[in-house]
């Protein structure tokens, strides 16, 4: 996710395209009949800065709500000039500019932002940077008993979840973040400092701000919290290492979980690497989790109908409560993963993707130059009537493959239209992670409880740095009867 780890190298393999790839005396045409990025609709950075001053038009916006504001006003593509020392932006609507855009990103696509975060490894932390219990048995504790419901802190367990999970891969290490007895000091101070991360980034990142000639007071916060994370990650890498040389120096004793972990083969390389990765993993991997875990369960909660199909198909791999669940069992679940699919759609994470060009290229009939910053604005579609069929209604089915024969009439026919995890080399590598987590996760509370959630999910999510959850979480979790 972030553009100063040189670290990521991922060989994601040839993938094959649906739309062909413009042969280059046809770009040349296409590019010579294009109109000049100077004619582009343009928001000016004064008009900009105005509106998102106290009592302008935006000042009230979140981040989906301002991007889709900046739509109705100039149109589906604009050219965002910079401030405060800010790029300039090209921000697009449009799936057609999306795909084009990710065609130009070149071999080692740039993703621009987190220019606070590359400040804190260059030049904070040079020396580093250079170059459960269960959620189950915690709902079960923390509902009513009366109610069956959980207070409205519940997002707070679920980010718990989220770190313990990713604690696991990254730190190879149970932080026991849902314990309620003993809680580990060092793992609480973590999740402190990723909260108080994500606070200031989104600020940062979407609001007008000058770091960079006067370090505000969010600027020191996030800095502070960066501070916090590598301090702890550090602890845990030292923690494993030792453990790994122990068992090392032990033969036979080595556990089968080290042999294969993240972790070990990333200390195998450098230890900094590892610090690199894991950091980057609490940063990208509690938020986005947390968001999504959030709206899968509340996209079930309000379609009680869907909720029982996907618990009819957990019963036939799962017939007991405590039937155990293995790997395979999660292939043979495509209505699951259905329902995770259209939630994400419904509820996207991030509002959109960037890439600077690295070729010239053209956008709605305007001349983007190379280097350019294009930011492709998927949020916008996911309810788009134009791309979704009953665009706001929670539909799993339009996910789930059809015999050759049926047409199933409402999934998306073109391309790149859904891409809540990115595209390319610089996609998102944690795809993989969470999306075991939230199967797990899902599979477990649907197959033990009925899930239902009795208050209006209007404005359930609101765009921070990502979207996240906006009103109380207060599920109710009623055991089903076997
Ligand atoms: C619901 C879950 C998640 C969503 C929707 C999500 C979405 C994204 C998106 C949109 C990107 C940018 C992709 C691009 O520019 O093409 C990204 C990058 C990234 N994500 Fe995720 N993410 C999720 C979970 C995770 C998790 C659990 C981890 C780690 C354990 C993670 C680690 C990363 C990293 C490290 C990058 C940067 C990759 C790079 O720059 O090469 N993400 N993610």
């Amino acid at each position: 996710m972030f553009k100063t780890n040189k670290y990521f190298v991922k060989n994601k393999g040839f993938r094959k395209f649906s739309s062909e790839v413009k042969h280059p005396s046809n770009r040349a045409t296409e590019w010579q009949n294009a109109k000049p990025l100077s004619e582009m609709p343009t928001l000016k950075p004064l008009k900009l800065l105005w509106n998102l001053l106290p009592g302008g038009v935006y000042s009230k916006l979140d981040t989906f709500q301002l991007m889709l504001a900046v739509k109705r006003d100039i149109g589906s593509i604009c050219w965002l000039r910079g401030a405060f020392g800010n790029p300039d932006f090209v921000m697009t609507h449009n799936p057609q500019d999306f795909e084009k855009a990710f065609r130009n990103e070149g071999p080692t696509p740039m993703r621009p932002g987190f220019e606070y975060l590359s400040y804190y490894r260059n030049v904070v932390k040079p020396d580093i940077f250079q170059g459960v219990e269960g959620l189950l048995g915690s709902i079960q504790q923390i509902r009513n008993p009366r109610t069956q419901e959980v207070p409205a802190t519940f997002v707070e367990e679920i980010h718990r979840w989220a770190v313990e999970s990713v604690g696991v891969i990254a730190l190879d290490h149970r932080l026991d973040m849902l314990s309620r007895k003993q809680r580990d000091a060092t793992a609480e101070r973590l999740i402190e400092s990723i909260m108080t991360f994500f606070e200031c980034a989104g600020e940062l990142e979407f609001k007008p701000t000058i770091w960079k000639y006067y370090k505000t007071p969010t600027f020191k916060k996030l800095i502070k919290s960066l501070d916090g994370i590598t301090t702890i990650t550090k602890i845990f890498i030292d923690q494993a290492v030792e453990e790994i040389k122990k068992e090392c120096k032990t033969p036979g004793v080595e556990n089968a979980n080290h042999k294969t972990s993240v972790l070990k083969q990333l200390i195998k390389i450098d230890k900094n690497i590892a610090m690199v990765m894991a950091m980057d993993m609490f940063l990208a991997g509690v938020d986005t989790t947390t968001t999504l875990f959030a709206g899968i369960l509340l996209c079930l909660a309000k379609n009680p109908e869907k909720q029982e199909k996907l618990r009819n198909e957990i019963f036939q791999l799962l017939p007991q409560k405590d039937s155990e669940l293995r790997e395979n069992h999660l292939n043979c679940m495509p209505y699951l993963r259905a329902c995770l699919k259209e939630s994400l759609r419904l509820h996207p994470l991030a509002v959109g993707n960037a890439r600077a060009q690295a070729n010239n290229v053209v956008l709605s009939g305007y001349r983007v130059p190379k280097g350019s910053l294009v930011s492709m604005i998927h949020a916008s579609i996911v309810r788009d009537a134009k791309y979704y069929p009953q665009p706001d209604a929670f539909l799993p089915e339009r996910w789930l493959r059809q015999p050759r024969s049926e047409n199933n009439v409402l999934k998306s026919k073109a391309p790149f239209q859904y891409l809540p995890f990115g595209f390319g080399p610089r996609s998102c590598i944690g795809r993989r992670i969470s999306q075991l987590e939230l199967e797990l996760v899902i599979v477990r509370l649907i197959r033990n409880f009925r899930v239902e959630f009795i208050y209006s999910t209007e404005k359930a999510f609101r765009g921070a740095f990502i979207s996240v959850p906006n009103i109380p979480l207060r599920f109710k979790f009623i055991d089903i009867e076997e």
